[in-house]
């Protein structure tokens, strides 16, 4: 593969803001992760960075000021669509989906709730979803287009948190870790070593990295090294992030090309511009500039319109407990697939059966066959890769009353084809004002059009959203 790769040493544990202090560190400029927060976020938090010691070495220290009074708590349901609805480039979009949705599901399984159903207490705080979305739109402007990371420090004894006193690694860790290398993380004579792992930063490294595995052979380009909060002796509490190109082999999973058009281009110049020219450690002129559509794993433009490679996974079964399934379909988009589907089949034999289908981002496709493989009883998963020619989309907030609702739009060539109000928000809004879905469907479709937006028209620059 070409393009530029991380390595992430979580050898004395992980948190979002010590990731994030990395990649700052690493280079991402600080003003392209705060406009990428603003987009999910607006005028939230503000996010800063500085220098600090830890055991005596230098970090760099990511700071986020929550400048609101009271932050909503979220559920996953609420926060997947406000990071859908929000103007990112779309790997970034999709990269923090990612993490997200490994976090739902873990605590999930912790609390043994549903996934959509998942409330984001500590870890849905605005500063977490600065944390991720920062980590993910620094990745982008490092031009990073895979990742890998060593055995994660989870720590020991015990912590205090929203659910009174938690054994360390904290359950939802703990979760986070099936299928990773960890450890404790220290020598005996460092005492309990508290919570050196915390959900988000496990998230992070799980959602992000392809392999668990040494530094891969690579030229250097950047180092960075972000502290986290508490400083003791004997050990950095830092995250270093090894940033280089050019590796001869390794994870094409989590290798996505920057991307070249979609919602990014509203995002403002910053977003759009693609990070491989100007970022800071590629004044080398690495690989990265040559890591779009060769690649294959994302977005491409073949001159006339952007194509994307999706994964195909499929499964037929025979033996499922039918009520079983929509729990299945819910798990799989809340684990980040971008569609699951059921088709009834007749198999051999004559048996009534369901063809089991979910398209996804490749990256996302071992984490999702690990979900097919949980939650169904098949014993084999194929696959094909699939060429998929999306619309230009982005959306666009409209008002109704008792609400607002994001109305999806999709373009080609300039020309508005589809209006879409999110059918979540419109069930939302009508839930809470006690009005019939029908009725918000029309009073969003009115208020898109009054906005601007109506299919067969040319896109404004500006729409009149909300
Ligand atoms: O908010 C929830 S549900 C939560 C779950 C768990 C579990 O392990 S379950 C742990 N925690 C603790 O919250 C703080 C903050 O975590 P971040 O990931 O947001 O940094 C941390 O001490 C966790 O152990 C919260
Ligand atoms: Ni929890």
């Amino acid at each position: 593969m070409s393009g530029r790769h991380a390595w992430i040493d979580v050898s004395a544990g992980v948190a979002g803001d010590m990731m994030l202090g990395a990649l700052l560190d690493a280079g991402a400029r600080v003003e392209r992760v705060q406009a990428a927060v603003d987009a999910v976020v607006p005028g939230a938090v503000r996010i800063g960075f500085g220098e600090v010691q830890r055991a005596g070495l230098r970090a760099g220290r990511a700071y986020v000021e929550v400048l609101v009074a009271e932050p909503p708590h979220r559920d996953w349901r609420g926060l997947r669509a406000l990071l859908e609805a929000a103007e990112l480039a779309e790997v970034v979009r999709e990269r923090a989906i990612a993490v997200f949705a490994r976090l739902a599901v873990a605590e999930a399984r912790v609390h043994g709730i549903d996934v959509g159903d998942v409330h984001f207490h500590e870890v849905g705080a605005l500063d977490a979803i600065a944390d991720v979305v920062g980590c993910c739109a620094a990745l982008h402007d490092l031009g990073i287009v895979s990742v890998s990371a060593g055995p994660v420090a989870v720590g020991s004894g015990r912590v205090r948190g929203a659910h009174g006193e938690l054994p360390v690694p904290v359950p939802a860790v703990a979760e986070l870790a099936i299928g990773w290398r960890v450890s404790a993380g220290g020598p005996g004579e460092l005492g309990a070593l508290g919570e050196l792992a915390t959900p988000t930063g496990m998230a992070l490294v799980r959602a992000l990295a392809a392999e668990c595995g040494d530094l891969p052979t690579m030229t250097v380009e950047s180092v960075g090294v972000g502290a986290g909060g508490r400083d003791r002796a004997g050990r950095a509490n830092v995250v270093r992030v090894i940033v280089g190109s050019a590796r001869a082999a390794g994870p094409t999973r989590n290798a996505r090309p920057q991307e070249t058009a979609g919602p990014a281009e509203k995002a403002g110049p910053q977003e759009a511009a693609g990070p491989t020219t100007d970022a800071r450690p590629q004044e080398t002129a690495g690989p990265a500039e040559k890591a779009g559509p060769q690649e294959g794993a994302g977005p491409q433009t073949d001159g006339s319109h952007r194509v994307e490679t999706a994964l195909l996974l499929e499964a037929n079964v025979d033996d499922l407990d039918p009520r079983l399934w929509p729990g299945v379909l819910a798990g799989l988009m809340a684990a980040g697939a971008a569609d699951a589907w059921l088709v009834p089949i007749l198999m051999k034999k004559g048996r009534p059966a369901h063809t089991l289908s979910v398209l996804c981002a490749p990256e996302l496709a071992e984490q999702l066959r690990g979900y097919i493989f949980a939650s169904t009883s098949t014993l084999g998963v194929r696959e094909s890769a699939r060429i998929k020619t999306p619309l230009d989309r982005r959306f666009v907030p409209v008002r109704v009353p008792g609400g607002r609702v994001a109305v999806k739009v999709g373009s080609r060539g300039g020309v508005i084809l589809q209006v879409t109000p999110e059918f979540e928000d419109v069930a939302t809004v009508a839930r809470q004002s006690g009005r019939p879905e029908r009725m918000v469907l029309q009073e969003a479709l009115v208020a898109a059009a009054e906005a601007g937006l109506v299919a067969g028209t040319a896109e404004q620059a500006e729409p009149n959203g909300d």
